[in-house]
């Protein structure tokens, strides 16, 4: 189980991460969603030690990575492909892997196998990996140990569709053993497809989470004003929390009969009102983290 609590991270005046909180529970993948520079990397950094917290804590099945004895027999981290010595051949840098966790070396080849890398592939340097080798052998090393922990920082990244089928259904079976998966990406289909849980984060804060299932029920209501303002503040002074999407409308928490009464009280001239269920995810998603890089991040 990995345990998020009020963690924060500040580069200078720039908050990163923002009072951050949520937990990852045996036996479920969890998809950590945000677009680009949202956060996500700094906070699986935090929970892995890597980056020092400017406030809160992260646990791993109740410690600190810091004091894991032997980290890679509990938690499995795939946090960057690229960075793996070039010189090395895949099967080299799985041997000295298991060497430093005192995992068994007749794992090497198994695993190796498990994540795709042929005996040829294991024979050649990394250098000459492709980048979706590379997030093979960066898995392969994550499991290595056997943990029952998983962070994957974008492992999706430089797979092609079949690479990325078969990543899902390696990342279900092992949350289907009893594991934890911590997953992040950008884009929202890529984790909608296996994620029984979503961490929705947008300029550093948490910005919805929950169930897939829940998240896809009671989103709220989108609702759209010929005069934006004068509808804004009219659910402001009626204590509705509402959200502006890049395309210009509200997502209100509240039903839309409860909406259309507060613009019909203000006099706003409505041109738009739903419950924002049939959009699901991807509303959500669009709505909660607009910002630049959100029309990628669906599409
Ligand atoms: N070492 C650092 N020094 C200063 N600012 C940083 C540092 N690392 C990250 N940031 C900033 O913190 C914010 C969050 O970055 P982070 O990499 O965590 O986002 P992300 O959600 O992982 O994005 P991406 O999908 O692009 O990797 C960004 O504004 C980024 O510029």
């Amino acid at each position: 189980m990995i345990a998020v609590n009020h963690l924060s991270k500040r580069y200078g005046a720039h908050p990163a991460v923002n009072d951050v909180t949520f937990q990852c529970e045996p036996g479920t993948v969890t998809g950590f969603l945000g677009p680009n520079g949202a956060g996500k990397s700094t906070t699986m950094r935090m929970i892995c030690g890597l980056t020092p917290p400017s406030a809160g804590t992260a646990t791993i099945n109740g410690v600190r990575y810091q004091d894991l004895p032997n980290p890679g027999r509990e938690i499995g981290i795939l946090l960057d492909a690229s960075a793996q010595h070039a010189g090395r051949t895949g099967q080299e840098a799985l041997t000295l892997a298991a060497l430093t966790m005192g995992v068994d070396r007749r794992r090497v080849g198994e695993t190796l196998e498990r994540v795709g890398l042929n005996a040829v592939a294991a024979k050649r340097r990394v250098g000459k990996y492709s980048l979706g080798m590379r997030q093979r052998l960066g898995l392969a090393q994550a499991l290595l140990g056997e943990p029952r922990v998983l962070i994957l920082d974008e492992p999706a990244n430089g797979l092609d569709p079949e690479g990325i089928f078969w990543m899902r259904g390696l990342l279900r079976e092992f949350a289907d053993r009893g594991g934890t998966v911590l997953l992040s990406s950008h884009l929202l289909r890529e984790v909608e497809a296996v994620a029984d849980r979503l961490v929705v984060i947008g300029g550093g804060r948490i910005v919805a989470q929950g169930s897939k299932d829940e998240l896809l029920a009671g989103t709220g209501t989108v609702v759209r004003a010929l005069d934006p303002q004068t509808l804004r503040t009219a659910l402001e002074r009626a204590g509705l929390t509402a959200t502006t999407s890049t395309d210009g409308s509200l997502l209100v928490q509240a039903e839309p009969v409860a909406v259309g009464r507060v613009a019909a009280d203000a006099g706003a001239v409505l041109i738009e009102l739903r419950s924002a269920e049939s959009n699901g995810l991807e509303q959500i998603f669009l709505t909660l983290t607009a910002g630049d890089s959100v029309l990628e991040a669906v599409k």
